[in-house]
């Protein structure tokens, strides 16, 4: 397939060299220096767009797909609290795009994993949780994409809790996230259950960056032919 990567940083080149690898033709580079390339671009020659850039160009980049009819799959995080106006736009202008705080099929196990414990949880209220990330201190977005993920698959599964903050807290409704920025970690997340007696503790940690990678260029091939806005949950139950 030929794809545009919109971003070049970390992310941008390994797919690269993993599609590239794979036998798909990337058929442009944008990043911060070069956006005006995406004028000249023939869009009639692009099958699909990944976007891994900055959390304050992601939205425009995203509509800019939209808006010439490239399906375009997301990994930029720190922008998701004004995905329903991205959603929006795209279902206005017949667009597609599919938007993944992390394309790893590892977290994304991880996260069917945490909404389990969750929800048995909820009988068992001696236990106190809280949720802990571990990134690469060039990380630009804190809480990570992935950790806001797995905050929502616990507050949506565990009754007491019903908000997150990115900081210790003792009010018993909401729920801590921990941000440690230490290097190279490519990501690790945790949660932890603790009683008076014992703890259990749940972690996905990434060795490198591949799986995330690998991941954005098997939901890209699925997403060339799909129409609307879809999720990774639509990905993983069609292929
Ligand atoms: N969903 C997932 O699975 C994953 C998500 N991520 C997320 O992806 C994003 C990118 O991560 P990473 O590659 O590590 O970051 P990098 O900082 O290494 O790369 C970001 C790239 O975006 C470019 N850029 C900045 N502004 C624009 C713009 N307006 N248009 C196009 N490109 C632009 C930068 O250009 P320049 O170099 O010129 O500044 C750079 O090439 C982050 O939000 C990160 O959290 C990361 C890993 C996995
Ligand atoms: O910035 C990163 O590196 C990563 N960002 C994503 C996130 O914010 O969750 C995914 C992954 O953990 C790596």
């Amino acid at each position: 397939m030929n794809i545009l990567l919109i971003g070049y940083g970390k992310m941008g080149q390994l797919i690269d060299k993993l599609a590239t690898d794979a036998g798909h033709q990337i058929v442009g580079k944008i990043t911060i220096d070069n956006t005006a390339d995406l004028q000249t671009l023939d869009t009639e020659a692009v099958d699909v767009a990944i976007e891994f850039s900055q959390p304050e160009a992601a939205i425009d980049n995203i509509k800019w797909c939209i808006d010439h009819q490239i399906p375009v799959a997301v990994g930029t995080t720190g922008w998701l609290d004004r995905k329903q106006e991205v959603d929006e736009y795209c279902e206005l202008n017949n667009g597609t795009y599919l938007v993944a705080s992390n394309f790893s099929i590892g977290v994304n196990l991880f996260f069917k994993l945490n909404e389990q414990l969750a929800k048995l949880m909820n009988s068992q209220s001696q236990y106190a949780v809280s949720t802990k990330e571990i990134h690469h201190t060039h990380k630009l977005d804190a809480p990570s994409g992935t950790s806001i993920s797995i905050a929502n698959g616990i507050i949506d599964h565990l009754d007491r809790k019903t908000s997150w903050v990115n900081e210790e807290t003792d009010v018993p409704t909401e729920l801590t996230i921990i941000s440690e920025r230490i290097d190279p970690a490519p990501g690790t997340h945790e949660i932890s259950y603790t009683s008076s007696v014992d703890t259990i503790d749940i972690r996905h940690t990434a060795h490198s960056r591949e799986g995330f990678a690998k991941g954005a260029i098997a939901v890209a091939a699925w997403l060339k032919d799909q129409k609307g806005v879809k999720s990774m949950e639509d990905f993983l139950n069609q292929v």
